[in-house]
């Protein structure tokens, strides 16, 4: 993020799958996590990394687990046993605010914006973990808060260039299209600077063109900041498209993680969830 960002990321490198090629120390590591919901096994044994500058997606049928898998990586679930790394700092589990602290950020499936507040103040929402000035200071416009304030706006500006959500800078972002909230949601996420981006859904409820739009987005975002993504899609064709490696989910268990082309292949992949309407995607 060093091109837009004022402050070095320790993730800040040209990221592509040729990251990959070498072994580097991992973003995230999960180990063994287990979570369960009274009687419902959530998640059995859940084990995988995801490297700096990778995007990992997660996949599998309705209620295999990926959604809790996102909210024990975030801190919002507290996994009965598992270890979880973060940039080589070995956690036990995580919290809300600690994953807040340590840069993980994350888009919801259901957008989770100030609809009354313009595409311009929700990307300078995810500007406050790095705002240093007080409510106070900033209420009474002193000089520090003043100087601040212009550098974030100057981030969210540059964020809305790159989104090309230019047009809509000032418009409530209630009143946008669906695909544009969801594109205003990536820039709240990406004014985070955030080392991991956790993206639950983001091309659900679009259409064709959309979806284009934003596997660009999703893509570029890794190309010029090196942000790291784990996402979670419904979209075979768009996962297959923008996954260096996907891990999959069947009823809480991990039956796959490997390359795009290797989970399409596995035998038990298809027979859990790809199925034959999907194998063209
Ligand atoms: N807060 C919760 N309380 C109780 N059970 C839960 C909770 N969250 C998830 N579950 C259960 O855990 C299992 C996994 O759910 P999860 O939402 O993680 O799956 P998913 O793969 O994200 O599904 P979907 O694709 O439908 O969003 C399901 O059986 C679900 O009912």
């Amino acid at each position: 993020m060093a091109a837009l960002f004022d402050t070095a990321s320790a993730f800040t490198q040209p990221s592509s799958a040729q990251a990959l090629a070498a072994p580097q120390m991992p973003v995230l590591r999960l180990e063994d996590i287990h979570l369960r919901f009274g009687g419902i096994k959530a998640l059995q044994s859940i084990g995988f990394d995801v490297q700096p500058g990778e995007i990992r997606a997660i996949i599998g049928p309705n209620g295999a687990g990926k959604s809790s898998l996102l909210n024990v990586i975030n801190g919002v679930y507290q996994p009965q046993q598992g270890r979880l790394t973060f940039a080589g700092q070995a956690l036990g589990l995580m919290r809300p605010v600690l994953a807040a602290k340590l840069g993980i950020a994350r888009t919801f499936q259901n957008l989770a914006l100030f609809s009354g507040m313009s595409v311009l103040d929700n990307i300078m929402a995810g500007r406050n973990l790095h705002m240093r000035c007080g409510l106070l200071s900033q209420a009474l416009r002193l000089r520090p808060a003043v100087r601040e304030e212009v550098t974030h706006r100057l981030v969210a500006e540059r964020i809305i260039d790159f989104l090309e959500i230019q047009a809509w800078r000032k418009v409530p972002v209630g009143r946008l299209p669906y695909g544009l909230q969801k594109r205003v949601d990536l820039g709240r996420a990406l004014a985070m600077e955030p080392k991991l981006l956790l993206l639950d859904e983001p091309m659900a409820g679009m259409n064709l063109e959309e979806k284009e739009d934003m596997s660009r987005f999703i893509l570029e975002a890794r190309e010029e900041f090196g942000t790291t993504i784990v996402l979670i899609e419904h979209d075979m064709g768009v996962v297959m498209d923008l996954s260096d490696r996907v891990v999959v989910l069947d009823y809480g268990r991990q039956i796959a993680d490997d390359t795009p082309d290797a989970v399409r292949a596995n035998p038990e992949v298809i027979r859990a969830y790809l199925g034959s309407a999907t194998q063209e995607g």
